[in-house]
C-alpha cells in the first residue's frame, strides 16, 4: 500500500517538496536575493520602455504589490517553491497587446537575466519566460479569434493612418 501511505503523509510529501526545492537552488544558483534583483532590475527598464511601458503604467498606479507578486510568481516558476496562488491569464487577456509586446518584454527580460544573473540561472528564467510568454500569447490570440498553429504568431491589425 505505498501509494496510500504516500497520500497519507503530508509530512512526507512537504519533505520530498522541500528536497526538490533544494535540488533546483543547488543546480541553477538562484535563491530569493537572486529573484529580487532580477524583478526589480527587469521591471525598471520595463517602466522605461516606450513601447510597453506605458501599457502598465496605465493599469499599475502602486508598483509595490506588483513587484511583491511577481517575486512570488518567479519563486514558484524557477524554484517550484508553490509560494505564488494567482492566475496570470485573465490579468492578461483583456490588455491590448500582440507578438510585438510580447518580443519587447522578453528582449528586456533577456537582457536583465544576463546582465544580472550567472549564465545558468540566467538561461533558467529565460526558457521558462518564453515558454509563458508563449502560452499566454495563444491565450490572448484565442480570446481575440485567432487559433495560431505551432510557431505562428499574434499580430492585431494595424491603425490605419489618416490625416488629421
Ligand atoms: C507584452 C507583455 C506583457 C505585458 C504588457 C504585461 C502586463 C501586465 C500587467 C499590466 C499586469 C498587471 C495586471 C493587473 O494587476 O491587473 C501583469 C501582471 C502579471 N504578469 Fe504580465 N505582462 C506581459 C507579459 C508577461 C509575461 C511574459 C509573464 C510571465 C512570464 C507575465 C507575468 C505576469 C504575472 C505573474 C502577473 C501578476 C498576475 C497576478 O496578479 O497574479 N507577464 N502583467
Amino acid at each position: 500500500m505505498e501509494s496510500r501511505f504516500r497520500i497519507e503523509d503530508p509530512a512526507g510529501a512537504a519533505a520530498r517538496r522541500e528536497a526538490a526545492v533544494q535540488r533546483l537552488r543547488d543546480e541553477t544558483g538562484i535563491d530569493e536575493a537572486m529573484i529580487e534583483a532580477l524583478v526589480e532590475g527587469f521591471y525598471a527598464r520595463v517602466r522605461d520602455d516606450v513601447l510597453i511601458g506605458p501599457i502598465f503604467a496605465a493599469r499599475i498606479a502602486d508598483w509595490a504589490p506588483h513587484l511583491a507578486q511577481m517575486k512570488l510568481f518567479w519563486s514558484s516558476v524557477a524554484l517550484s517553491t508553490g509560494v505564488y496562488q494567482g492566475r496570470p491569464m485573465p490579468k492578461h487577456l483583456p490588455l491590448p497587446i500582440d507578438a510585438r509586446h510580447f518580443d519587447r518584454w522578453l528582449e528586456l527580460f533577456v537582457e536583465t537575466a544576463r546582465d544580472l544573473c550567472p549564465p545558468v540561472a540566467a538561461n533558467h528564467f529565460i526558457e521558462r519566460a518564453r515558454r509563458i510568454a508563449e502560452s499566454l500569447e495563444l491565450g490572448i490570440a484565442t480570446a481575440n479569434g485567432t487559433l495560431l498553429v505551432k510557431g505562428e504568431r499574434f499580430a492585431r491589425p494595424t491603425q490605419a493612418w489618416t490625416p488629421d
